[in-house]
């Protein structure tokens, strides 16, 4: 590029700053100020409100003033929550204010039709107007003129606007790197948006954060973040396609678009493990956006089942379907994974639930003090004597309220039991003048009312009664009283049970039936809840007490979504009925044993109509350097559809060792040489937690920094670590060690996408170590290997 070119787009680069500076500048004493403002009104908030409660006249005055006074804090702390984050973009912009242009030329149509003169457009992560207020020195990325930028290369070109297409001519395209307010790089760029500054950006060492790709979206990418119109968005994508990446971007551009709208809290994102939660928490405030909702499956399931079972988690149904293999009950617990998550298994639950309409639910009698208040038989009962054709929630409801009804009869009659009696003899004076207090104020009590020793004790042993049945009361609002382990034992205790609800369909029901039953009855004896049952043992307690709906998300995105069954899909549509869904994921990295296979997202598609839903494919990988993507690609089916992106590096290499001391050895001289060339990131990936463990005990004594990752850590950190294959799902490193892999660890063919999977987290290196011959999903890519 020439010196002229550059010296010029430097000058509009430091009008731009001086302009950011002093924008910055006068942000600052604004904030100041209305943050003096703040402290002020907190300081003399008793000052400036009338505090007067002598009746209610002066009460209801005072809750005026209060209510007055809080809301005056209220705007002026969103005032300064709005100037703070200006402020945060303003001092972004000033480092680096863009980071791409184009030259366009709008077509204008009718009357004196022909070209207008062509507009320079520079995007930046945030826009800014100029000193007058109507020109643009920066546009927002997520504005419609940018989509310019992502969608085309010089030539003629279009865009959306809320008002209809705008058409005309590119004739420049050009990305810029800025840091500290200087250009330091600057590129022409022709039909893809900037090979180079890819290459540049993809070249560089991984981070314990994800980063953001507005400077060089692709265009196939920008059709995930822009889309608009679907209801539900699959995307399937190769390891590395930038699946993640463009979720993320999609949520700030959403946030954007539909910024009157739309708030990050009703934007939700599931993702695979709390490590993935934190390795991508700061993408958004990069993009001065705030975060959305993060959480994982397993958090949710958590949060609902709380303390009644000992949950699974699905970490530890890998570690057992990785790990049992040939113990007694694991082709069993196969078949029930399988069964148990698909939709024939949901059809069978929805049926139980008619079923119990009927006859069946179970429910636990109401104990006090060791004996049985209101007894399972007497809910039974009544619950079945309700009006049959209304649904079981509202029937749980009516229940609820008829055993709270009973409960306050109940508890008169309790007033006389000899146990009150000599409760309150216990009270202490400081205890019984508080009761008294408290009953003076809840009955108030009249000075005549001191000395009537009778009622004064019938009131005393009233609160004390309605004090101890506060937990039973409580309890019946929680719809505790319902014996949910039981009614979903009653599933398979009877094990024909399952052939008559499905009268018509028992084809689905699996061959093992009988010997799933007798597994699900064993685990719900010892308090343990599968993780392939939980799902539909939400599922039908939804059905029964009514489901938790949450309609306040408008946005759901779920990666790795190839790690959902079709159950789970089912039930995440029912509780967020009116969520937009982004789905994404890789097939080639389906990992659990639910994973149905070569069908995908298939289970998806039941759940909008096609007018609703949109697929787009990702086949372009970005990751890895070419020869990794050569290599692993050969690991899987379809593999060569798989299109690298033009960045070399070393070839993979693999390194069979013939014991243990070598094998520890050469590992650790590996990292040191991966060290030395500058990787910030390393990761032994093992296969399960097991032998991870393993190998951290083997390594850490020649690699003291090396730590060890578990399903329960919480933050990725750069440096060495060593971690099981599921938990690298969605990561990457700058190097990968494949701790073993000989082909008695990865024998199963189901152990395939799991080893691809692994291999695939490497960014710039991959060292395969392999204790004995290596597995045969190398077979085909063995030839090309360094050896
Ligand atoms: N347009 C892009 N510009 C720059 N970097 C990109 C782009 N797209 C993807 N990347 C980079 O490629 C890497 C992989 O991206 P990401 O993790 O989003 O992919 P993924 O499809 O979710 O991968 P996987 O399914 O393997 O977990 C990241 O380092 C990301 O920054």
């Amino acid at each position: 590029m020439e010196d002229e070119q550059i010296k010029a787009e430097q000058k509009r680069v430091d009008r731009v700053v001086g302009w950011i500076s002093e924008q910055i500048d006068t942000l600052r004493e604004q904030t100041g100020e209305v943050r003096t403002d703040i402290v002020g009104i907190r300081r003399d908030f008793w000052d400036d409100v009338t505090v007067n409660f002598e009746d209610a006249a002066e009460a209801a005055e005072t809750a005026a003033s209060l209510k007055q006074q809080a809301e005056v804090l209220i705007e002026r702390e969103h005032a300064h929550g709005r100037a703070e984050r200006q402020l945060k973009l303003l001092l972004k912009l000033q480092q680096s204010p863009y980071f791409g242009r184009v030259d366009f030329t709008q077509e204008t149509n009718g009357v004196g039709a022909g070209q207008d003169e062509p507009e320079s457009i520079y995007l930046g992560v945030g826009s800014l107007l100029d000193e007058s207020g109507t020109n643009y020195l920066i546009y927002d990325w997520r504005a419609p003129v940018s989509s310019l930028y992502y969608d085309y290369s010089p030539g003629p070109a279009k865009y959306d606007t809320p008002t209809g297409e705008i058409e005309g001519e590119m004739t420049l395209k050009r990305q810029y790197v800025i840091r500290r307010g200087h250009i330091s790089g600057m590129f022409d760029t022709g039909v893809t948006i900037g090979d180079e500054l890819l290459q540049e950006v993809l070249g560089k060492q991984s981070d314990a954060q994800m980063k953001s790709i507005v400077a060089t979206i692709q265009h196939e990418q920008n059709l995930i973040i822009r889309n608009e119109r679907a209801k539900l968005l699959v995307v399937q994508g190769a390891a590395g396609s930038g699946k993640t990446s463009a979720a993320l971007q999609r949520i700030a551009y959403l946030l954007y678009r539909y910024r009157e709208t739309l708030t990050a809290d009703q934007v939700v994102l599931f993702s695979p493990n709390p490590m993935f939660n934190s390795y991508v928490s700061t993408v958004l405030p990069e993009l001065g956006e705030q975060n959305m909702q993060q959480t994982t499956y397993q958090q949710y399931l958590e949060h609902r089942l709380g303390q009644s079972f000992a949950l699974e988690d699905p970490f530890a149904q890998m570690e057992y379907t990785l790990g049992a293999i040939g113990q007694p009950q694991y082709e069993t617990r196969l078949a029930a994974i399988r069964y148990k998550s698909g939709v024939s298994f949901m059809s069978l639950i929805t049926r139980y639930a008619a079923a119990l309409s009927e006859s069946g639910l179970r429910f636990k009698a109401i104990k006090f003090r060791g004996r049985i208040l209101i007894s399972a038989e007497a809910m039974q009962e009544r619950f079945y004597s309700l009006n049959r054709s209304l649904s079981l929630p509202n029937r749980i409801r009516m229940l609820a309220e008829w055993l709270l009804k009973e409960l306050t009869d109940l508890s008169r009659k309790e007033r006389k039991k000899q146990w009150v009696e000599d409760e309150m003899e216990l009270l202490d004076n400081e205890a019984y003048m508080h009761a008294f207090d408290e009953l003076r104020r809840k009955e108030q009590l009249t000075s005549d009312s001191f000395g009537d020793l009778d009622r004064e004790k019938d009131l005393l042993a009233a609160t004390i009664v309605q004090e101890r049945f506060k937990r039973l009361r409580s309890r019946v609002k929680k719809l505790k009283f319902i014996d949910m382990p039981s009614s979903y034992r009653e599933l398979f205790a009877d094990q024909t049970k399952a052939s008559s609800l499905l009268d018509g369909e028992e084809s689905s029901i699996p061959e093992a039936w009988e010997q799933i039953c007798g597994l699900t009855l064993e685990q719900l004896a010892a308090g343990v809840l599968h993780y392939e049952d939980a799902t539909p043992y939400l599922y039908l307690k939804d059905l029964i007490e009514g489901f938790q709906t949450n309609t306040s998300v408008h946005h759901l995105f779920i990666d790795e979504a190839q790690d959902y069954s079709p159950f789970q899909f089912h039930y995440l549509k029912r509780i967020f009925p009116r969520a937009k869904m982004t789905v994404l994921g890789d097939v080639n990295q389906s990992i659990f044993a639910h994973a149905t296979g070569g069908n995908g997202f298939q289970p998806l598609s039941e759940l909008f109509t096609d007018a609703e839903t949109e697929k787009i494919v990702l086949k372009r990988s970005y990751r890895s350097t070419r020869e990794i993507i050569d290599f692993t690609s050969l690991m899987i089916e379809d593999g060569e559809q798989i299109i690298p992106f033009n960045r070399h590096g070393e070839k993979p290499a693999i390194t069979v060792v013939r014991d243990k001391n070598e094998h520890i050895r050469l590992i650790g001289e590996k990292i040191s040489a991966f060290r030395k060339d500058g990787a910030q990131s390393i990761a032994v990936i093992a296969k399960t937690a097991e032998e991870s463990g393993e190998a951290y005990e083997a390594l850490k004594a020649s690699n003291p920094e090396i730590r060890l990752i578990a399903k329960e850590t919480v933050t990725f950190e750069q440096g060495t670590v060593v971690i099981p294959s599921y938990l690298a799902k969605g990561v990457e490193f700058d190097a990968v060690i494949i701790f073993d892999a000989a082909n008695d660890v990865y024998s199963q063919e189901s152990e395939r996408r799991l080893f691809y999977t692994a291999c695939t987290r490497a960014m710039h290196d991959l060292h395969i170590f392999s204790t004995g011959e290596p597995t045969r999903f190398l077979d085909r890519a063995l030839p090309s290997l360094t050896l």
